[in-house]
């Protein structure tokens, strides 16, 4: 199978898009007669995947929205519909799993063999030994958090390495230790910048020049996609733009949240592209 990388940048060029759909569904905010109801998750998320899988270049189910209410056959079954639907669509399992190596090697069976993701999200803060047994999935891809987009990524992100030299910020030393160091196979690894935060998004494509970027924010956190763009666009590095609330709960009603996720889903994508073509 072809890499992980490749797999992105085909999915990029033949949907002509940078966005990548969230899947965060929240039986709270579900429409009409399904709202409160777990047992109309996948339902919903395929509903979602239908609406908009001619515009998404990935699709990004967040496992923590499944297993809360113990919907993980749900989980299979959205991800089995993104097969059928969309087979060339790239899943990025969001799991921003960490941990030691023996217990990262059966997180990494589970999002890879379980689920068939195509990549999987995680946290870096215990070190490069727990990212590498992902990085025995040849074919698969991993993104490594590295500027987030919440306000307390400031606690450890921002904070300067003071026996590095040059003194950088701990966000810009993994960016490049993952280009530099951590990269076993070309186009394994790709890092996490909050849209929320351009400037760091531009710092970490200087630091980080061929690696692909998972950016969420945009949307519900008000990140400002333009200046996503603007900061992270490179044509030979791919970079995904991800929405989840607004496009999933722009409509309210069962008939028309799938066209109102489509026309958010459509807005959203022509805007970036707007935006990486100057
Ligand atoms: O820095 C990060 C890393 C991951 N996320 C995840 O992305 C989506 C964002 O959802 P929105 O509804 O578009 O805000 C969600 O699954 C987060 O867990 C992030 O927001 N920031």
């Amino acid at each position: 199978m072809p890499r992980f990388f490749d797999r992105l940048q085909a999915a990029i060029a033949a949907r002509d898009s940078l966005l990548c759909v969230g899947l965060d569904p929240d039986p709270a905010k579900f429409p009409g007669d399904w709202a409160g109801d777990a047992r109309r998750i996948a339902d919903f998320c395929c509903a979602i995947v239908d609406a908009t899988a001619d515009l998404a270049a990935a699709f990004k189910p967040q496992i923590a929205y499944f297993a809360a209410c113990a919907a993980e056959d749900q989980l299979q079954r959205v991800i089995d519909h993104i097969r059928a639907k969309a087979p060339d669509t790239p899943i990025v399992l969001d799991a921003k799993r960490g941990d030691i190596g023996a217990t990262a090697g059966l997180y990494a069976k589970e999002a890879f063999e379980r689920y068939g993701a195509d990549a999987v999200t995680l946290s870096p803060y215990m070190g490069f030994d727990t990212i590498e047994p992902y990085l025995d999935y040849a074919d698969r891809g991993v993104f490594v958090l590295c500027r987030t987009s919440n306000a307390g990524g400031d606690d450890w992100q921002m904070q300067r390495l003071a026996d590095v030299d040059g003194q950088p910020r701990l966000f810009e030393e993994l960016a490049r230790r993952a280009q530099n160091e951590w990269a076993r196979v070309p186009g394994q690894i790709g890092l996490v910048v909050g849209a929320t935060y351009p400037r760091e998004i531009a710092r970490v494509r200087e630091l980080a020049p061929t690696l692909p970027l998972l950016i969420p924010g945009v949307g519900a956190q008000g990140g400002d996609a333009e200046a996503t763009v603007q900061a992270g666009w490179a044509a030979h590095a791919p970079i995904l733009v991800n929405s989840s609330r607004a496009v999933l709960y722009a409509g309210r009603t069962l008939q028309d949240f799938a066209p109102q996720a489509r026309a958010v889903a459509l807005a959203t994508r022509d805007q970036l592209n707007r935006a990486r073509r100057g």
